[in-house]
């Protein structure tokens, strides 16, 4: 097909495209760094695999996020993967709230790149960000997953329909 034949595509509504992504159910996570520029944590649900070669996923940041400089600036994140009973934390890290008060509402430690790991997180992702792509007002950051901590006990959380949801473990149905 030459180019003038392309088919031109209608736009799509600003909300009509979230009502419509709000089906999508998604992980939740809280994302966290910790460097130079300081230490931030945010709530979020885009995040995915991308490759197992290497190991890499995907984060994808709002530039018009509090934190987004501070993730610009330290190259390294952990990615927290929430599990039943972290609705609380998840809407703490996703509001307005104060840093502080986010990081105080729960127990952390760190690996090898510094940024916090949330005690009790479903799975835990080390990463370094590896490259940064960035598309309309988000910044998609492909982090290299450097070491892994899992926690087989708990069960998982979605976020779905804009609402939290708990996932069961098939042995526990
Ligand atoms: N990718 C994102 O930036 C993203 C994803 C999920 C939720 N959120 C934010 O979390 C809050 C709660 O969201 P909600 O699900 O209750 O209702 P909502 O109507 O704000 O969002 C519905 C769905 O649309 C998508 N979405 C919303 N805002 C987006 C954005 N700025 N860029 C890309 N995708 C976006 C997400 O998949 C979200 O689950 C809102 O402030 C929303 O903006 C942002
Ligand atoms: C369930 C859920 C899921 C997401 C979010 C929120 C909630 C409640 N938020 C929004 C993000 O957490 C929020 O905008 C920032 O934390 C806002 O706070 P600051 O701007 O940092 O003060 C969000 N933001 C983002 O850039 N990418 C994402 O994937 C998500 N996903």
């Amino acid at each position: 097909m030459s180019v003038h034949e392309l088919p031109v595509l209608p736009a799509v509504e600003r909300d009509a495209f979230r009502n419509a992504m709000a089906c999508l159910g998604a992980a939740v996570n809280i994302i966290t760094t910790d460097g130079p520029a300081g230490r931030a944590g945010f709530t979020a649900s885009a995040v995915c695999s991308v490759t197992d070669s290497p190991p890499t996923l995907l984060v994808c940041l709002n530039r018009s996020a509090s934190v987004w400089p501070i993730f610009r600036d330290n190259g390294y994140l952990c990615v927290n993967t929430l599990a039943a009973g972290h609705e609380e934390l998840s809407t703490l890290f996703g509001g307005k709230t104060p840093m502080a008060d986010r990081f105080a509402a729960a127990d952390w430690h760190t690996l090898a790149s510094g940024s916090p790991l949330l005690d009790g997180a479903l799975v835990s992702f080390d990463c370094k960000v590896a490259q940064v792509v960035s598309v309309g007002t988000h910044d998609i950051l492909f982090c290299e997953v450097h070491a892994l901590v899992r926690n087989d006990e708990t069960h998982g959380l979605a976020w779905f329909d804009r609402g939290y949801h708990h996932l069961l473990r098939q042995d526990a149905r």
